[in-house]
């Protein structure tokens, strides 16, 4: 890993021969999906229906989700992107059952999150998503492989051992399974974070900037790892960032302000996100 720095979009030449997205019957994007009888109908990872946060009441009251509506299709790349305080952070963590709406849906595959108590939602995050936060959130005391089936290992489900060997494998960790997280680097830690969100193949994985903590060689192992997930394994991912270079590496950039979708770009590279980012700040 790490010699050869990943690339987002706006490094894919015409010619680029990469499975986009290998399982059969997936469709990359609205423009190959009108015209084509024959292309099956792209399923919902993930979708906010109407989505409406807001903290504190009366005249303090901040709303930080103004009735969203967004579908995240499955196996796809989404990344989120927005000016400070517009409702990135909320959005994700409300789909990810980490916080929870004042009004409106999350809805994860056809489980409505709205109205299930914490230990229901507790066991969905545990059994159907993945997680990848800035700060890496590994167990100190626990080593590499077990912070890796942590998860699995909670659920009382049993984890693939092939699956386990090509996952660690592709993401160059063979040989630190046995190390404690304080033993390995900002990057080394954040793909044992990637192990762990997708040896348990999650219906999606979520990423709260993923590569915020790290220099841009970590990082673009991290966005290719997780772009490697989708195009070869099928995997639905979501993140938020800052970067537009790392959002370059999704299929669809959506943008917020204010608490709303306003705008959203396919096959984005970083001039592109440039352009809309400085637009939709003024
Ligand atoms: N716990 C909270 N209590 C009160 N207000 C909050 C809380 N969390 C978020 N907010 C407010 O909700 C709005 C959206 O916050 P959020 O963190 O989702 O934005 P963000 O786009 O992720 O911002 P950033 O890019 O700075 O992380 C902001 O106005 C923020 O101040």
């Amino acid at each position: 890993m790490g010699s050869s720095p990943a690339s987002g979009n706006q490094d894919r030449s015409e010619g680029d021969s990469r499975p986009r997205h290998a399982l059969s019957g997936d469709v990359t994007g609205a423009a190959t999906q009108v015209d084509s009888p024959a292309t099956p109908v792209k399923s919902v990872a993930a979708r906010a229906v109407q989505l409406y946060k807001s903290y504190g009441s009366g005249d303090t009251a901040v709303t930080a989700l103004d009735h969203v509506n967004v579908e995240f299709a499955a196996h796809e790349f989404t990344a989120i992107m927005g000016p400070s305080g517009s409702g990135k952070s909320t959005l994700m963590h409300t789909m990810a059952g980490l916080d929870s709406a004042t009004s409106g849906d999350a809805i994860i595959g056809e489980t409505n999150l709205s109205g299930m108590g914490d230990k229901q939602i507790t066991a969905l995050r545990r059994d159907r998503l993945g997680f990848i936060f800035q700060s890496f959130n590994l167990v100190p005391t626990l080593t590499a492989a077990e912070n890796i089936t942590l998860p699995s290992d909670i659920a009382g489900k049993s984890v693939d051992k092939q699956w386990f060997e090509e996952v660690t494998t592709r993401l160059g960790l063979s040989k630190r399974l046995s190390h404690r997280p304080a033993e390995l680097s900002g990057g080394q830690q954040q793909r044992v974070a990637c192990a762990r969100a997708l040896v348990s193949r999650p219906d999606i994985i979520f990423g709260d900037e993923p590569t915020g903590n790290l220099d841009s060689n970590s990082s673009a192992e991290v966005l290719s790892i997780l772009r490697t997930a989708v195009d070869h394994d099928g995997q639905t991912v979501v993140i938020v960032t800052h970067d537009p270079r790392a959002a370059s590496y999704a299929d669809r950039v959506i943008f917020l302000a204010d608490g709303r979708i306003v705008d959203e770009l396919r096959e984005p590279t970083t001039e592109k996100i440039l352009a809309k980012m400085s637009s939709i700040e003024g």
